[in-house]
């Protein structure tokens, strides 16, 4: 069975060349009026045709080039979802990218192990292709994923930054089937651009390019449930060996991946539920959304009243709950020393539709229609968590980032209407 991280679909695993790889790179934008190949590694710049071109690399170049179409329309909205591995980033990108309509699917006719989505909005990447170390490189040097010295960085941020200036790259492929790097695939620029991995907010130069972020924070043991119930009954694994992968990871986890919560627009923390006295079983989980004030095109979900401290319990003649019921809370706090708004539900709903009752008494939620939570929820009902505040959480980001997303391209058209009223 095919290996799988991020947003990959499964497949077959492909040999592809690791040495002297030639890389066909097409710059496919209608607006494209020159196409510049640019060394990643060397820093040389080679203006060639519009539609295609062709960059020969070595192992010591690391098969790297950024393709340049000029003349690309509009900006590209930057999100950043970080998380450790297994913590739920798939599941967030597929309410997500629902969110904004039409299907997402892996770039056609290429690598059948790309980690991209892409729908007519979006493309998500996915930051594991910026592995700098393969998985027997990282053997060979000790080093987990999660250690920045198994990243490229200086490549993500160019490429990053590359796409958000509307030019499209050619990003490495990180292949969980086979371990290897293989060859690029070309990324043209999306309307937004999620990047999701375990290093997103890792590097001053990539976060300064985020116009939106996210930290999935799932506590430890909501995250060795999670694991199990994955890696043990979908793949075989032993639970020895997924608490021994558990273990070897932490210490990268707590020093690499842990700190860049405190950069993040919002956090989504799992825990255990306090519903249930030392409740072991993990089913039950008490889940915050911890969303910063102050952020640019972003204004924080309330309950109720703005600013306020209320504790809800919903429960009764128009919210059906069975032990240990649901409990809301939201009310303002602090964070990494930043003023935040917190929204908290413990437990989980019976009936899904009656969830219209608590998005009736929701703010700033950035629905277009009465019910948008609610047709979501029911519309995704097989997925993981969406009877509880870890869909239900995660559908609201996906509407904010929608919402921040057309607040960001109403200022630029009001930019643009403005130049040209001045010309
Ligand atoms: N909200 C949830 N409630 C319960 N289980 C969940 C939830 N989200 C994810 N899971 C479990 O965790 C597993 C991993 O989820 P998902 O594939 O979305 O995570 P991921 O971060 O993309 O993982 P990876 O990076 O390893 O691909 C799922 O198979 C599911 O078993
Ligand atoms: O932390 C991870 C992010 O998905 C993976 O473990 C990392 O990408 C290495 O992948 P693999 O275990 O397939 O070699």
């Amino acid at each position: 069975m095919a290996a799988m991280a991020c947003t990959s679909a499964a497949s077959t695993a492909v040999s592809t060349p690791r040495l002297g790889a030639t890389v066909k790179a097409s710059c496919s934008a209608k607006s494209a009026r020159s196409v510049q190949l640019a060394s990643a590694f060397h820093g040389q710049s080679v203006v060639a045709k519009p539609s295609s071109a062709v960059v020969k690399s070595s192992r010591r170049e690391g098969r790297r080039a950024v393709v340049v179409c000029k003349g690309a329309d509009g900006q590209t909205v930057v999100i950043g979802l970080a998380a450790d591995s297994g913590c739920g980033k798939s599941t967030f990108m597929r309410r997500l990218t629902s969110v904004f309509g039409g299907a997402a699917s892996p770039p056609k006719g290429g690598n059948p192990d790309s980690n991209t989505l892409i729908s007519d909005t979006t493309t998500v990447i996915c930051l594991d292709d910026y592995h700098s170390l393969d998985r027997y490189g990282r053997k060979e040097q000790a080093v987990t994923a999660l250690d920045p010295r198994a990243n490229n960085f200086d490549l993500m941020y160019e490429q990053v930054k590359a796409l958000k200036e509307g030019k499209s790259v050619e990003k490495p492929i990180y292949n969980h089937v086979t371990g290897l790097l293989d060859a690029p695939e070309t990324i043209q620029p999306p309307k937004i651009l999620v990047i999701e991995g375990l290093h997103p907010m890792y590097d001053e130069r990539v976060r300064d390019l985020l116009d939106f972020s996210i930290y999935l924070d799932i506590s430890d043991d909501v995250k060795f449930a999670w694991k199990i119930q994955r890696d043990m009954a979908e793949r075989g694994h032993s639970l020895e060996s997924i608490k021994a992968s558990i273990a070897a990871r932490k210490p990268d986890f707590d020093a690499f991946i842990d700190p860049q919560k405190q950069y993040a627009d919002v956090v989504i923390q799992v825990l255990p539920t306090q519903l249930i006295p030392d409740d072991n079983e993990g089913k039950v989980l008490r889940v915050r959304m911890v969303m910063k004030e102050g952020v640019q095109y972003f204004e924080p979900v309330y309950l109720f009243d703005e600013g306020s401290t209320i504790s809800w319990i919903p429960c009764g003649r128009k919210l059906t709950c069975s032990y240990p019921g649901i409990k809301f809370f939201y009310g303002p706090d602090t964070y990494y020393g930043n003023e935040v708004s917190v929204l908290e539900m413990d437990g989980q709903f019976d009936k899904l539709d009656e969830l219209i009752y608590v998005e009736s008494h929701l703010s700033n939620i950035s629905t277009k229609f009465y019910g948008e939570i609610t047709q979501q929820m029911l519309k995704h009902a097989d997925f993981p968590g969406s009877n509880n505040g870890t869909g239900l959480f995660q559908t609201i980001c996906g509407l904010k980032i929608r919402g921040v997303y057309e607040r960001i391209l109403a200022n630029q058209k009001n930019a643009t209407t403005l130049e040209s009223a001045k010309a």
